[in-house]
């Protein structure tokens, strides 16, 4: 079949030009707003977060067992100190321990001040008033720094970076109880197509469920998006027009499906370039070739392909990026690991090609992906199954069994 790419007077946009034309375009949002800690993952800083004090806060034991001073150990035999008391995690030792003295100790608990080293409560005996330690026992400090960790005034997490749980952790570690962090963005999103039918209606023939609004929900799910699901339009001109005005009026993103190819009622580029402006469209990618991109306004429109695959595609190599970069977020480098291809894969030069496949890891270490089934743009099962993109070049022509390709995870593997 001839790749209607390889037609035409120039070649469309390559993937890295439209990435460098969709990071020039985008400016991230300015404001924020202050969160509680609880609310805050997954949210973006707007400014570096600083500790407030030293974590740990105390000099702490690492071991349940016996803080004692190196003054008081013998090295070459065993040696015993009276018990003068106990070092509870949350109700410190009280006292003074005085020279020949030891303290009972438990994990976390704070480490007097006249003590240096901590042997556990294994390497000891006792009488329940004295302890007897072994001649050694200066080898086993087990005492964690104040400041080891982290100390007052230094970085903790970087403005520009998602959250994550550690980082809520760490915050939560210093007493940190709010945040300042980007504003959400606003998204809205719709499918456009006459063929389309809504879950919960009985099916028809001529008819298909909207299943790209519902996937688009669910690439959006970010605790830094806002998001508004405008529904499914029709293939209507003036209706179309209407929705995606008024969409780009309330939002800083608008998303499409739909209608945005050639077909004489595919009005998605016509209405961008007509009551906006079109940034790009079509790309030299497959599945996803048809993607606009450009301004409605103030908004920034995707207008993605209806094909299932080819939206989810666009989605993540295009519009995810271009959404962590308004929110505020730095740019992430994708994971992308060489893996041995055990199937034999087809390709027709001219397009970037991400072919859904199944990565696994042999007991050595090696990677080797197999192709998760059919590849059309329409086969939503090979996607489900799918756990990573092989990434063929533009310019490669297929792929023999046993060859080395790209590989993009998508998270973890089976
Ligand atoms: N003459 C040409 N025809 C097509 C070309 C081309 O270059 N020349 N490109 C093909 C490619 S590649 C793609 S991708 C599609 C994209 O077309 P559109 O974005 O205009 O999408 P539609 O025509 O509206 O739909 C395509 C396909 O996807 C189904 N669809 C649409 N919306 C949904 C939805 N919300 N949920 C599930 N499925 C949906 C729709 O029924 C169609 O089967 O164009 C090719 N044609
Ligand atoms: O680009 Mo289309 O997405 O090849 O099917």
């Amino acid at each position: 079949m001839i790749d209607p790419c390889s037609l035409g007077p120039k070649p469309f946009l390559s993937v890295d030009e439209a990435l460098a034309r969709i990071k020039e375009a985008i400016q991230p949002v300015t404001g924020s707003e202050k969160v509680e800690l609880e609310s805050a993952l997954g949210r973006v800083p707007a400014e570096d977060l600083v500790a407030p004090i030293n974590i740990p806060f105390d000099r702490n034991s690492a071991m349940d067992g016996y803080a004692l001073s190196s003054k008081d150990i013998d090295a070459t035999q065993p040696f015993t100190l009276a018990l003068a008391g106990t070092s509870w995690a949350g109700k410190p030792y009280a006292g003074k321990v005085e020279a020949g003295q030891c303290v009972r100790i438990y994990t976390g608990a704070v480490v007097p001040n006249e003590t240096d080293s901590v042997v556990v409560q294994e390497q000891v005996s006792t009488d329940g008033e004295n302890i007897t330690f072994p001649a050694n026992a200066a080898a086993y400090r087990n005492i964690r720094e104040a400041g080891e960790d982290v100390k007052q005034g230094d970085l903790l997490c970087p403005s520009q970076r998602q959250l994550t749980p550690a980082d809520i952790g760490l915050l939560a570690a210093t007493g940190i109880v709010a945040v300042s962090v980007k504003r959400k963005l606003n998204i809205a999103f719709l499918s456009t197509g006459d063929e389309l039918i809504s879950l919960g209606q009985p099916p028809e023939s001529g008819k298909i469920y909207d299943s790209n609004r519902y996937m688009l929900a669910g690439l959006l799910a970010d605790p830094s998006y806002n998001t508004v699901d405008m529904g499914t339009i029709p293939d209507d001109r003036q209706l179309l027009e209407d929705t995606l005005k008024k969409g780009a009026e309330n939002n800083d993103v608008l998303i499409t499906t739909g209608g945005a190819s050639v077909g004489d009622a595919d009005y998605i580029h016509d209405i961008l370039a007509s009551c906006g402006e079109v940034k790009f469209w079509k790309i030299a990618i497959k599945p996803g070739k048809p993607l606009a991109f450009g301004k409605i306004g103030m908004c920034y429109f995707f207008g993605l392909p209806g094909n299932p695959i080819s939206a989810m595609v666009t989605f993540k190599q295009f519009v995810a990026p271009a959404l962590k970069r308004l929110s505020g977020a730095a740019a992430t480098k994708p994971l992308r690991l060489l893996a041995t291809c055990t199937t034999a894969l087809k390709k027709a030069p001219g397009r970037q090609e991400f072919q859904r496949g199944i990565l696994t890891q042999d007991a050595d270490g090696n990677f080797f992906v197999a192709s998760a089934g059919h590849q059309g743009s329409h086969i939503l099962s090979s996607m489900s199954r799918a756990n990573c993109y092989i990434i063929l070049l533009t310019e490669q022509k297929g792929v023999a069994s046993g060859e080395p390709v790209w590989v993009a995870p998508f998270s973890t593997f089976l």
